[in-house]
């Protein structure tokens, strides 16, 4: 995507209060146009599918060969403690222990293997992953990057990827491993004595029962609902505390954010000390009677029943005792690590969510539209970022090359909306914008974007030196080209003096002000250089001491382009080739200055009202006209 489309992307640097993003475990998916069928998690893992049935297939072998070992000490106890005619037959305890290090070591060497192998398809599906979520993000709509989305992608993007290594790298191993070692040694132990296997089951499935309980009950899940509740509110209270810091204190609220801060610590203190004290007795319980101490007194106290009632040899506890304890040390580590795989499954949701995210439709090969000139019609357009209501209402509107059309009316009548449409932030919902005749959805993005360039709010530099941030959307420009448009954008001055000069790196050895920054995405949009071009007019003078100098780049910038401006100042509309007057999302007014003025209308109203208020008074500065820059 060019770099003109860049500098307008705004992800946005805070989560909004309240929405907890970034502070619990569901975020939210998706908004705007329409989720795509989910993304599953088969699916994401579906790369690596073939490595993970590998690792699995390894680590099975593996803990089969891991119970063995058992298996053979309590053999070698049998062969030892051996008495009769036969007694101690030394080359048979010489293979059982032969086998026994033998399969030790193969264990050793398969479970490395399979680890290996799972940490590598973990690598490999970060990566996968990553250039997925960057190509899926390019063809994302604009609009998509809100600020209530933005920190569903950098969470995506930056830790949930790091944080599904536990899923595949660990996991799915660890899975294996507590499913096959206590199959395999309770299979042998029924083998041995499915009786004494019976009573060693007792307390492993009370142990159990009581951890599906307290993890699985009813009040446990409202419980583990209002911890991810209070967990929500404590991070919307750390987001207005630090966020919102310089506005709370300079309203004088800075002790009603602290206080909204310490009371969610407080209540999570609270809640969490009654959710433990709540749990603890069923914990302490389900943790005892799978600990291996417990496990080893009860097989060795009702083995040792069995054995002095003549129902089972003293040395047929050998296998329980070394194999019992196999049954629940995998089961309990699975345990521990809950909160790893819960979080690592919430991190692939959220992952799966962006990339369920509709991308902008691509036209087909063969039927993309070839604009012819440069005139921009917007042809009975309609808009709503919802079903309920439309923010845009069959609006017909056409920019003739080389003109400026203002877009004016109150507050959320609809201007940043119509305008956002041009440069594709989000697809019209009824009618078309064509330019040269081509709809814009027949043009490919890289087409529509060396047509169609913007300058917005949020003026977003990138860590790179000034000249790959002027040079974002023609990084083959000379440097003579790139210095000719930071010296028309007025920012060149700037830039040669500091150190690294064009070199610099943004955010490091070169820091903007806001109006500096303005003008060097205003050079941006020159080096781009596309024949339409999108502005938002507050932007653009939001800085009174350079406003001057803006106000020159930005009439070079228009001069015999097309432009559509979101106009908050008298002295751009009057200059304006057309002034398009929005209501309630509908045009009920265009014209020049002077036709509308002369009409009487809601038009003429307004600038009466805003003449006396004195908020669009007349500038010394230039009106934002081509002729201006001849
Ligand atoms: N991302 C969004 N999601 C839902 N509704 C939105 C969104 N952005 C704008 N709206 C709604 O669409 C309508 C038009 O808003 P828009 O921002 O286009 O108006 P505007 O004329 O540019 O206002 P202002 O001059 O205050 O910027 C308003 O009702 C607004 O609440």
């Amino acid at each position: 995507m060019p770099g003109t489309t860049d500098q307008q992307q705004r992800p946005a640097d805070h989560d909004p209060p309240g929405s907890g993003a970034g502070t619990t475990e569901n975020a939210p998916a998706t908004e705007g146009p329409e989720a795509a069928p989910a993304v599953g998690l088969g699916e994401l893992l579906a790369p690596v599918r073939g490595r993970l049935v590998l690792a699995v297939t390894l680590q099975a072998l593996a803990s089969v060969a891991s119970v063995v070992p058992f298996i053979a000490v309590a053999e070698l106890g049998v062969v030892l403690l051996a008495e009769g005619p036969d007694g101690f037959d030394r080359e048979r305890a010489w293979w059982v222990a032969g086998i026994a290090a033998a399969t030790m070591l193969a264990g050793l060497g398969l479970t490395l293997a399979a680890g290996a192998l799972a940490h590598l398809a973990d690598n490999d599906i970060s990566l996968d992953l990553r250039r997925r979520l960057a190509a899926h993000l390019g063809r994302v709509p604009l609009g998509w990057f809100t600020e209530r989305n933005s920190g569903l992608v950098r969470k995506s993007v930056g830790d949930d990827v790091s944080a599904m290594h536990h899923l595949v790298g660990h996991t799915v191993t660890d899975l294996t491993r507590a499913t096959v070692v206590p199959l395999v040694s309770l299979g042998w132990l029924f083998a041995t004595d499915w009786r004494l296997t019976l009573v060693t089951l007792i307390p492993v499935c009370a142990g159990l029962a009581m951890y599906a309980r307290m993890t699985g009950s009813a009040s446990a899940r409202a419980g583990f609902e209002e911890y991810g509740r209070a967990l929500a509110r404590i991070g919307s209270a750390s987001v207005e505390f630090t966020h919102g810091i310089t506005v709370v204190k300079t309203f004088g609220r800075s002790g009603r954010a602290h206080r909204r801060y310490t009371e969610a610590a407080d209540d999570l203190t609270s809640f969490f000390l009654r959710y433990v004290q709540s749990m603890f007795r069923t914990s302490a319980a389900s943790e005892l009677v799978l600990s291996p101490v417990f496990l080893l007194l009860w097989i060795l106290g009702v083995g040792g029943a069995f054995v002095s009632r003549g129902w089972a040899d003293a040395v047929d506890l050998l296998p329980f005792a070394l194999l019992g304890l196999g049954l629940t040390a995998p089961v309990l580590g699975l345990g521990y690590s809950f909160d790893e795989i819960r979080k690592a499954r919430a991190a692939a949701e959220r992952v799966a969510a962006v990339l369920s995210t509709e991308p902008l439709p691509e036209p087909e090969p063969g039927t993309e539209g070839e604009p012819l000139g440069t005139t921009v019609e917007f042809d009975r357009v309609s808009f709503g970022y919802d079903d309920r209501s439309n923010a845009l209402e069959e609006v017909s509107l056409t920019l003739e090359p080389g003109t400026v059309t203002a877009l004016v009316g109150p507050s959320g009548s609809g201007k940043t909306t119509l305008a956002r449409l041009l440069p594709r932030f989000y697809d019209v919902t009824g009618g078309a914008i064509r330019i040269g005749g081509a709809d814009l959805r027949r043009l490919p993005a890289e087409r529509l974007y060396r047509l169609v360039s913007f300058v917005f709010q949020d003026v977003q530099l990138l860590r790179a030196s000034v000249r790959d941030n002027i040079a974002l959307a023609r990084p083959d420009a000379t440097d003579e080209e790139v210095h000719a448009a930071a010296r028309a954008a007025r920012i060149h001055d700037r830039v040669r003096e500091l150190p690294g000069g064009y070199d610099a790196i943004v955010g490091e050895e070169a820091r903007f002000s806001g109006g500096e920054a303005q003008r060097l995405s205003i050079a941006r949009a020159l080096l781009a250089d596309t024949p339409v071009l999108v502005l938002d007019e507050a932007t653009a003078f939001a800085d009174p001491e350079s406003e001057a100098a803006i106000q020159d780049a930005l009439s070079r910038l228009v001069a015999g382009r097309t432009l559509l401006v979101i106009a908050h100042r008298l002295s751009t509309v009057a200059g304006a080739d057309k002034i398009a007057v929005l209501e309630n999302g509908r045009i009920v007014e265009s014209g020049r200055h002077a036709e509308l003025l002369a009409a009487g209308g809601r038009y003429a109203r307004s600038w009466a009202i805003d003449e006396r208020s004195g908020r669009w008074a007349p500038t010394a500065a230039a009106p934002l006209t081509p002729e201006a820059a001849q």
